[in-house]
């Protein structure tokens, strides 16, 4: 009873010390009291969708707020002003681009030996340089990009083009169409058995999606050793884990790790090569970028297509600008190609306008601070993890007229031209991320996008027919590592 006396009185001792001293410091950034913070945690322990509750707490903290989750401490940063000066600026990007200690960083990609989760230093501006290599989106690469894409547009062409047209699951046929550019984006090669890669990629993306969510990876991050307490976290840690077997069999098997190394071509031939004279990039760092590759080079693109085309089933009066900028300036006999941007303003608004009304990434890729640091009269402690929520950044009404309706021309000057990149709402939207951990993928990812669009527009007009429509406000979306509608099923008439 005596022990247990003298330990209340020094837990006590510790957290008045604790107190006195926190007042003298610099304040936190401004946030929900206690009970909110449980309320939040509890929120984000039953859904996924803390972004959904963000105006609300912009309204009430400002641009950069603070909860508190389990004792630590979340900041978010709530517009891309904000985001630039934490992330961006020479005072604090040496220090808050590392990404925190979570459950899948320790537990699924190899304690962090990847790109997307490990902390930021040499090592890692290296290994981003090797993916940007492999992207090659200039000179030569972009032929070579092109072709492999238009093989695969046209295989997707032929494929609707034979299907029941009043019926088409849009949703399954762009996802195998991506995976099998994936594919190729790993190997340089066409895959054999398309069945097989679309499995076995679709299992793991949807095991990662399941482990990603807010209330399993804070269970497992606080509580790691559940995963050994039979039950359905065990479980879902074992589905993860076999799913990942599976994808390292199919991409890092003796057979193709040869072939990978003799023609050196595709993100997989070039990091094996690098390995053969870096032995920092091993096994695990190998693994990790594969498993990355399979998720933010997959899921975030058919989020972004799939959304595109959703709009364009509750918009046909866009989709009709659409193909008459596509007949204008590439017609219908000549396949798009990456030049052809640079004259279709109103396109190139539709896929950016797209981009933020889905915010399909609503919170980003968390940061965490190396070093306390003050901003703007607040304190970020170390160790603090950081949020960057695009989804405010992007439906904020404080920046953008109806951030809910779907507005192209908002991207557009009087005269019908794009806004240029150094626009003051174009800087207000940054989508990729910015600063050292943008994301690797993004001209990758805007050219495939603009390939996709404007060779399926250019063939074929999509409808709803009789088909139901998922649900057109992103708000209402699976909140899954990036966000998709549920299911895409059309009608669609050959132009
Ligand atoms: C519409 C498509 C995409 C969107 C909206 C998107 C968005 C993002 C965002 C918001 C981040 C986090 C930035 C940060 O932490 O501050 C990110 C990181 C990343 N993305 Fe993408 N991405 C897309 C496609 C891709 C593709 C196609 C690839 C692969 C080729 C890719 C690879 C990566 C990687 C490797 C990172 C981690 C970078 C790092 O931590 O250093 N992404 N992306």
């Amino acid at each position: 009873m005596n022990i247990l006396l003298i330990f209340v009185v020094l837990l006590g001792t510790y957290f008045i010390i604790k107190w006195f001293k926190d007042q003298q410091k610099t304040p936190l950034p401004p946030g929900p009291g206690l009970l909110e913070c449980l309320k939040i945690t509890w929120r984000m322990l039953r859904k996924n969708d803390i972004h959904l509750m963000s105006a609300d707490l912009c309204r009430r903290y400002g641009e950069i707020f603070n909860i508190k989750i389990f004792s630590e401490n979340i900041v978010m940063l709530n517009s891309s002003r904000v985001i630039r000066k934490v992330l961006l600026s020479s005072q604090y990007r040496d220090v808050t681009n590392d990404r925190p200690p979570t459950f899948v960083k320790k537990h699924i990609v190899y304690d962090g030996h990847d790109i997307v989760l490990r902390n930021f230093d040499l090592f890692h501006v290296k290994l981003r340089k090797i993916v940007h290599r492999s992207v090659k989106l200039y000179g030569d690469g972009v032929r070579v990009f092109e072709d492999m894409v238009k093989n695969e547009t046209k295989n997707l062409q032929n494929h609707l083009e034979t299907s029941n047209k009043t019926c088409i699951d849009l949703d399954r046929a762009l996802t195998v169409s991506l995976l099998r550019v994936l594919h190729i984006f790993l190997t340089n090669e066409a895959p054999i058995d398309t069945k097989d890669v679309c499995e076995t990629i679709e299992e793991y993306d949807h095991f990662i999606n399941v482990i990603f969510k807010s209330s399993n990876n804070m269970v497992l991050t606080k509580f790691p050793w559940v995963r050994f307490v039979p039950g359905s976290l065990r479980q879902m840690w074992i589905n993860t884990k076999n799913a990942q077997n599976r994808l390292n069999d199919l991409y890092l098997n003796p057979s193709i790790i040869k072939r990978m190394k003799s023609h050196g071509k595709g993100i997989l031939g070039n990091i094996l090569n690098e390995a053969v004279d870096d032995e920092e990039i091993d096994q695990d760092c190998i693994k990790g970028i594969l498993s990355n590759m399979v998720v933010a080079g997959y899921l975030t693109t058919k989020g972004a297509l799939s959304g595109f085309f959703l709009l364009m089933l509750y918009y046909p009066e866009i989709q009709r600008r659409i193909q008459e900028e596509i007949d204008e300036y590439i017609g219908r006999d000549r396949d798009p190609n990456l030049d052809d941007r640079s004259v279709m303003h109103y396109t190139n608004a539709a896929i950016l306008e797209c981009l933020r009304f889905i915010g399909h990434i609503p919170l980003g890729i968390p940061h965490m601070t190396r070093e306390e640091i003050e901003v703007e009269g607040m304190r970020i402690p170390a160790n603090a993890t950081i949020i960057c929520n695009l989804w405010m950044m992007s439906h904020s009404d404080q920046v953008w007229n109806n951030p809910d309706d779907f507005v192209p021309e908002r991207f557009l000057d009087d005269s019908g031209k794009l806004l240029p990149i150094e626009h003051p709402l174009r800087v207000q939207f940054i989508p990729f991320g910015t600063g050292r951990r943008n994301c690797v993928g993004e001209s990758f990812a805007k050219s495939r996008i603009f390939l996709y669009v404007t060779s399926l527009l250019q063939k074929f007009t999509f409808s709803p027919g009789e088909n139901k429509l998922a649900r057109l406000h992103p708000a209402t979306w699976k909140p899954n590592a990036a966000m998709q509608p549920d299911f895409l099923n059309c009608c669609i008439q050959t132009r």
